[in-house]
């Protein structure tokens, strides 16, 4: 190609992105009817037709680009689809038109962000298939299967191989998988606990073997309290341990693993802190498949009426991004058990009859004395720290001087975005912000995305 022939071409992709970024309508269409893959071409930053379109609120540019099978999925160099674009503007009927997903669910959510952000911890690779947990043949039949799965755990600690981080997609810790034969004797043993995972989901939902009957693998966790080294010997795998910073060593599985961990551990947990009855203290008998501990007291009130105290528990907890009226500042506070330099967002547990927003509101108040306004809800992470449920929100302060409860915060401040920017780039940083497998960190990540380049 000559140099005149590919200015000719820039000249063209330009006066294409100049239209749809002005709302002509006309001139969008009579190009892409001469050439069809203007669609795709990008001007600075990477902005499509789309984006331009979104930006300026024309909705029927944008209309005829998806008609024309635009890629609304494409992103600009901070990371901004069109449907981001036009939210941040706030031109909803775009978002709403972009956000549409084929199966009509935003008919049914209307203003329902389809984006959801994926989190550590949150990835369901198994159906929990909660249905079976009360068929105790079924439940029998599928432990001594030929392709059941056991995950060995030790005080709530998973079994590992350690891999060298370039072995896998994204993990550095492997669960150990077992078959019936190496753990039954340790199910027969009184102390031992055992639950049920769920199935592996299937890819494709005939996906059949020969024989057309195979049903896919269950999982089962099983905790005992048998010596950890002993346990080693057992299973006879040489690569296998139990990591020694437990809590740490949670967060270097790959999303599959993690999300089975948060499950397996919480539930574990649960059982190791509840082996007796809440209610009246008397033992309690392991029921559908490790979901419910129920007092072998007859006469106890745990069995009459609605109980929470027989299932597993998970403790709500508020986590929030609290950003500054100015809209540049975000406010992060660090305690005093964190790695040097690291500040993260403010977090505490709900409180009973509390509502979301209003916990926000006081766990920001008590911890570092500002006020907070409006709350919005923006994704959620189990934490199996044991059983926590972080939910995340972005709030806006109404006031901005800070005083800190020490108790619970060694130090809050007020950081700039530039200096947040700074931080993720890991260029002159002012302070350190989490790992990527927290909540805390995401949430950060999307404040920063939400505007950055506008
Ligand atoms: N994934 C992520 O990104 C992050 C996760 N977290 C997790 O969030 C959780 C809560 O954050 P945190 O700031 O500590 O919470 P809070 O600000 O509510 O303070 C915790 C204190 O409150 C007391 N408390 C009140 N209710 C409970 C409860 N149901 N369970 C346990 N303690 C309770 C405890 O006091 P005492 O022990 O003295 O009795 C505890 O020390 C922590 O478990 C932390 O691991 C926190 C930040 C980031
Ligand atoms: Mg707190
Ligand atoms: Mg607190
Ligand atoms: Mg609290
Ligand atoms: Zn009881």
């Amino acid at each position: 190609m000559t140099s005149l022939q590919l200015s000719a071409k820039e000249e063209m992709v330009e006066r294409f992105l100049d239209a749809a970024a002005r709302g002509d309508l006309n001139q969008v269409s009579t190009m892409l009817s001469q050439s069809s893959s203007l669609i795709k071409q990008t001007g600075y930053s990477g902005w499509t037709a789309l984006m331009l379109g979104a930006r300026n609120g024309h909705y029927p540019v944008v209309e005829a680009l998806l008609a024309h099978g635009c890629d609304k999925f494409s992103v600009n160099s901070s990371s901004q689809t069109a449907y981001d674009i036009a939210k941040f503007w706030g031109h909803r009927h775009i978002s709403n038109l972009l956000g549409r997903t084929d199966d009509g669910s935003q008919r049914v959510l209307p203003g329902a962000d389809l984006h959801q952000q994926e989190n550590y911890f949150s990835r369901e690779t198994l159906d929990r298939l909660s249905a079976k947990r009360t068929d105790k043949v079924w439940l029998e039949d599928k432990q001594s299967g030929p392709n059941t799965v056991y995950l060995l755990f030790s005080n709530c600690s998973p079994m590992v191989t350690s891999l060298q981080e370039d072995d896998n997609a994204g993990g550095e810790n492997q669960l150990c998988r077992f078959r019936y034969e190496t753990v039954k004797d340790l199910l027969q043993k009184p102390a031992t606990v055992l639950i049920f995972l769920g199935v592996e989901k299937r890819k494709k939902p005939s996906s059949q073997t020969v024989d057309g009957m195979r049903e896919p693998p269950a999982w089962f966790a099983v905790n005992t309290d048998e010596d950890s080294a002993e346990l080693l010997k057992r299973c006879r795998e040489k690569n296998c341990c139990f990591p020694k910073t437990p809590n740490r060593d949670l967060l270097k599985f790959s999303e599959e693993e993690a999300g089975i961990v948060a499950q397996a551990r919480s539930v574990l947990a649960w059982h190791s802190r509840y082996s007796f009855c809440p209610t009246c203290g008397s033992s309690t008998r392991v029921e559908e498949g490790g979901y419910k501990r129920s007092c072998l007291n007859s006469d106890c009130r745990s069995l009459k009426g609605v109980h929470n105290t027989c299932y597993p528990r998970v403790d709500p907890v508020v986590i929030m991004l609290v950003i500054h009226p100015d809209g540049n500042q975000c406010l992060l506070g660090r305690k005093k058990i964190f790695p040097v330099g690291m500040f993260s967002c403010l977090a505490g547990f709900i409180e009973p009859g509390e509502t979301l927003e209003e916990a926000v509101r006081r766990e920001v108040e008590e911890e570092s004395g500002v006020k907070v306004g409006p709350v919005q809800y923006i994704s959620c992470q189990p934490w199996p720290m044991p059983s926590n449920l972080m939910i995340g929100c972005l709030a806006v302060a109404i006031s901005t001087d800070i005083k800190v409860d020490e108790k619970e915060i060694e130090e809050a401040r007020w950081f700039q975005r530039q200096q947040v920017i700074d931080s993720f780039r890991g260029t002159r940083p002012a302070f350190t912000i989490p790992p990527r497998q927290t909540i805390a960190h995401q949430l950060i990540r999307h404040w920063i995305g939400m505007n950055s380049n506008l």
